[in-house]
Formats: C-alpha cells, sequence, structure tokens
C-alpha cells in the first residue's frame, strides 16, 4: 500500500522534530508529515546529507501557504548541548514542538563475543543514550512551557522478544522501550503521550548494508521467514507514524504496535513446519498414528 491515510492537512500547525531525518526511515516520514502540512525539523550528524533531504523534500512536497517547511539541523543525539540547540532553533524558526520522532539509529550484525566494549557502546550510545537524553529534553521543554507534545520512539520487533547477532541494539531497543511505556505513565498527567513503532524488515542503504550484507543477501532471503513473504513498504509505516503523532491517536498511550508482516510471529517454535511438503505430512501422521497405537498396548 504505497497511498497516504490521513486526510489532506491531518498535521497542519504542527511542528515535528525527526532524529535521523535525512535518510531511510526518517526520511520517507518525514515527507509523508510535510505532505500533511507539519513542519518538520530534520537532524542528524551529517549537515551536508541533511541538507540535501531537505531540498529534495521541499522540492517534492513544496506548498505555498506557508506550512509543511523543513530545517536542518546537524545534530549528535549522544551531545546534550546539540539536542538543546535543536530545540532552541526549531522553536525560533516555527514558534513551537508538538512532537518528536526518536529515529535515529547505529546496528551492525556480529557474534557478540566479536565486539570490542566501543562497538557495545556505540551503538547503545546512539539508540538508548540518544532516545532518553532527546525526550528529557523535549519533555522539560513541553512540562515547563504546558505543551501536549507527543514522542514516538522506532523500536524493533526484537525489543520484546531478544535476538542474537544484534545484541547491543536489542539492548538499546529494549531499553528505550521501556522509557517509552514509563514516560507515557508518569507524564501521561501533562497531557504527554510516548508511543513506539517496531516495525520488521523495510529496506533502506543504512539497514541493508549493515544487517543484509552482500555475501548473507546471497544466502537468507529476508521475506522468507515473513508470513506475508514481503518486506515493508515505506509509505505503510509513515501512515502509522503520522497517525500515533497525530491527534487521532489522542487516546493512545504506552503503546507499541508492530508492523511486520507477522515475521515476530515466526519466533514459535515449530513454524519452521511450514517446509514440510503435503506428502512427507502423510509419513508423519502415519509414523505418530502408529505411536498412539503403541502406546495402547
Ligand atoms: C530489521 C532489524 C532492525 C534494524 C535496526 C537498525 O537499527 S538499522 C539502522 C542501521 N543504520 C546505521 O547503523 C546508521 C548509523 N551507523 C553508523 O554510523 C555506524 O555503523 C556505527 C557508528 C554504528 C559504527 O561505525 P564505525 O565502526 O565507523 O564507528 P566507530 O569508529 O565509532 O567504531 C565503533 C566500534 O565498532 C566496531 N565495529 C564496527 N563495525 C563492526 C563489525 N561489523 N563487527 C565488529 N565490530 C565492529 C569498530 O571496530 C569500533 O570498535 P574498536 O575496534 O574501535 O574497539
Ligand atoms: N530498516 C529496517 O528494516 C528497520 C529499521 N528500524 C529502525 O528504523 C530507524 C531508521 O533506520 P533506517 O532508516 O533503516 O536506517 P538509516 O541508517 O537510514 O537511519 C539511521 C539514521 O540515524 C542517524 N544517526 C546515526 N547516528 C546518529 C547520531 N549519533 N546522532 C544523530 N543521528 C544519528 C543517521 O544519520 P547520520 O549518519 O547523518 O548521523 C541516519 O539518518 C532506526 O531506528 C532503526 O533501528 C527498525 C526495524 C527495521
Amino acid at each position: 500500500m504505497n497511498q497516504g491515510m490521513l486526510r489532506e492537512g491531518a498535521l497542519q500547525g504542527k511542528t515535528i522534530i525527526v532524529t535521523g531525518g535525512g535518510t531511510g526511515l526518517g526520511k520517507s516520514m518525514s515527507r509523508y508529515f510535510l505532505q500533511l502540512g507539519a513542519n518538520v525539523t530534520i537532524c542528524s550528524r551529517r549537515q551536508n546529507v541533511l541538507d540535501e533531504a531537505a531540498k529534495e523534500l521541499m522540492d517534492e512536497t513544496g506548498r505555498s501557504d506557508g506550512s509543511g517547511q523543513v530545517l536542518a539541523l546537524a545534530c549528535d543525539v549522544r551531545n546534550p548541548q546539540e539536542i538543546e540547540n535543536v530545540i532552541a532553533e526549531t522553536v525560533n524558526r516555527f514558534g513551537r514542538i508538538d512532537g518528536l520522532l526518536n529515529n535515529s539509529a547505529g546496528n551492525f550484525i556480529s557474534p557478540t563475543e566479536r565486539l570490542s566494549y566501543k562497538a557495545f557502546d556505540v551503538i547503545v550510545d546512539i539508540v538508548l543514550r540518544g532516545t532518553y537524553y532527546f525526550t528529557l529534553a523535549v519533555g522539560k521543554h513541553w512540562i515547563e512551557n504546558q505543551i501536549k507534545g507527543t514522542v514516538l520512539n522506532i523500536s524493533t520487533t526484537y525489543a520484546q522478544t531478544g535476538s542474537g547477532y544484534v545484541v547491543p541494539s536489542a539492548v538499546a531497543k529494549g531499553g528505550a522501550l521501556i522509557m517509552t511505556k514509563s514516560l507515557a505513565a508518569e507524564w501521561g498527567k501533562y497531557g504527554i503521550r510516548l508511543n513506539a513503532i517496531a516495525p520488521g524488515p523495510f529496506p533502506t542503504k543504512g539497514a541493508w548494508d549493515r544487517l543484509f550484507p552482500e555475501p548473507l543477501m546471497k544466502l537468507m532471503d529476508p521475506t522468507s521467514r515473513i508470513p506475508l513473504k514481503r518486506v515493508g513498504e515505506h509509505q505503510e509505516l509513515a501512515n502509522l507514524a503520522a497517525y500515533l503523532l497525530s491527534d487521532f491517536s489522542g487516546f493512545v498511550t504506552g503503546e507499541c504496535i508492530t508492523i511486520d508482516g507477522g515475521e515476530v510471529l515466526m519466533a514459535g517454535e515449530f513454524n519452521h513446519l511450514e517446509q514440510v511438503s503435503s506428502e512427507m505430512w502423510d509419513v508423519i501422521e502415519q509414523t505418530i498414528k502408529q505411536a498412539n497405537r503403541a502406546s495402547k498396548s
């Protein structure tokens, strides 16, 4: 499904900060927020990537009514001063902040015993520390100014199930998910909502280069483990993100919505049995029935 879901102007008057908004899924979600009339600040470490993305997004979505504008600001989410600067510059340019999308991440596959301390730290610092630093800074701003803002955190399905070979990412995404739920309980009294999305595989250069590098891609097709037998489309994720950042989801908080074509369900112990052929099932049935009969005699 490649169509926008919300009605025209559904995010008009809102300002949303998107971390990692210059590439991949962050850029796709930013594009849809702009189409819906929101002003969007995109931020990440590389100013040149952000500038290019901002130009591309404005060329595609540019509106004449003054809404749907992009601000591109360099910011390492591990640095509180740079986060404070993004907040100040966003308020300065757009007058307010209504939403924060914590989307920046780092990740790569590796057997955990091959990781140095620094390799573990770099992922946890971007994903967990970056998410709580930004959430804390924006949350304080909202509470001080009595603004009923919304945080959306991009999680993963393995934040709840765990997963080998991406352990620093799983640890960090798991921590961020618990923060989402904990703060939803604590900050609900201020009208602040926090939710998360757990996407399955959505093709992006950033993820594919680091999770399905060339020799692996030949060996394993990521769609083979997905009941719906396909990867996600960026617009499908953007639709869900826009809904969770909009007022239409005003009674949803502390929730994590999975959008993965059913991939997480394949963790079930017997799901690999889908590879058994019909003829083999005939043999298996007879073998089990024989065992049943034998156990009665
Ligand atoms: C479907 C699944 C869900 C998807 C989730 C996603 O998040 S997708 C999003 C995906 N998008 C992104 O990830 C985008 C952002 N990612 C990035 O910018 C980079 O990938 C990085 C910063 C995470 C690592 O880059 P860098 O290495 O240039 O950074 P650095 O110089 O700071 O070094 C850090 C330490 O890590 C070590 N190390 C590195 N690779 C490996 C390896 N394969 N093996 C072992 N170790 C490795 C390296 O040797 C060093 O340790 P040392 O030797 O000094 O003790
Ligand atoms: N694609 C997929 O299949 C899935 C993705 N996800 C999640 O979706 C989100 C987007 O990933 P995706 O679009 O695939 O990958 P990308 O690599 O395109 O996105 C990661 C972004 O994070 C930014 N970033 C990295 N480090 C920092 C930092 N220290 N400070 C600020 N920004 C930083 C990068 O920009 P820069 O380098 O300029 O800093 C980049 O824009 C991530 O949270 C990821 O975990 C979850 C499940 C599946």
